[in-house]
């Protein structure tokens, strides 16, 4: 899969993408990831990205000639997605992960910065996606959430033993609490259950620690669960 990172700050991904999942998907071959930076396609002599806004206001906003000059130079890989990662965008979810992850040959990230983008640049874009419901000052940090989260779900790129994590939110649920040596530690020790080697038990309380944790934490997220439950019970 080839990710393709348009942004002003590309020294930004060079040390997330040397280490951990996405350098050894990179070492496996099972991914590409390029940075190009709309600067290098300004024409003036001061490489000029980002100008005042029409209309007044405060803040600046990505000119469209150097973006669209970025995109334009890209190869092209399909079947393809080019994002916009922006407040307005769908909210990422993992069942947006799982299809970008199995319907997308090259990912294309638009990084916005200061106010935004020339709104004329979204000739070029094909989805708008968004990390969530709060103000940041730039795009890198969703750019970087969705890579994670799509790459980890392509074929290859994780183990066996880390795969079974994306189980639990698959299903919509949030994830039981974990627990490693030692049995006791300051005086905190690690539920019974888990040291019985009854691994029946085992599964059935991790089950209905994920069920109160996430009646408890997000009733959104436990609502839609019984939904999807309900409709399988009436399959
Ligand atoms: C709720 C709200 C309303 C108005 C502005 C902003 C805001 O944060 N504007 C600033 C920018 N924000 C993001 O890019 C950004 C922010 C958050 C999640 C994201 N997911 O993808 C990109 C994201 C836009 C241009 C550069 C940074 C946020």
């Amino acid at each position: 899969m080839r990710f393709d990172l348009i942004t002003l700050f590309p020294e930004f991904f060079h040390s997330p993408l040397q280490s951990g999942l996405i350098a050894k998907a990179i070492a496996k071959g099972l991914a590409e990831v390029h940075c190009t930076n709309p600067r290098d396609f300004t024409c003036d002599r001061h490489h000029k990205v980002d100008d005042e806004p029409y209309g007044g206001g405060a803040g600046m906003v990505l000119k469209p000639e150097p973006l669209a000059a970025a995109l334009e130079s890209l190869p092209v890989v399909t079947p393809r997605q080019v994002i916009y990662l922006s407040p307005q965008g769908e909210p990422m979810t993992q069942a947006l992960f799982q299809d970008l992850a199995t319907s997308v040959e090259q990912l294309v990230l638009v990084c916005g910065h200061y106010e935004g983008i020339d709104e004329r640049v979204m000739t070029w874009i094909d989805r708008e996606i968004s990390l969530g419901d709060f103000v940041l000052t730039c795009g890198e940090i969703p750019a970087l959430a969705l890579l994670n989260g799509v790459l980890r779900l392509r074929p290859g790129t994780i183990g066996k033993e880390e795969s079974h994590r994306c189980d639990s939110f698959s299903d919509g649920l949030l994830d039981y609490p974990h627990y490693t040596r030692p049995a006791e530690f300051r005086g905190l020790k690690v539920p019974e259950v888990l040291l019985s080697g009854n691994h029946g038990a085992i599964a059935a309380w991790r089950r209905q620690q994920q069920l109160e944790r996430t009646r408890d934490r997000r009733p959104d997220l436990y609502q839609a669960w019984q939904a999807q439950q309900s409709d399988l019970d009436s399959h």
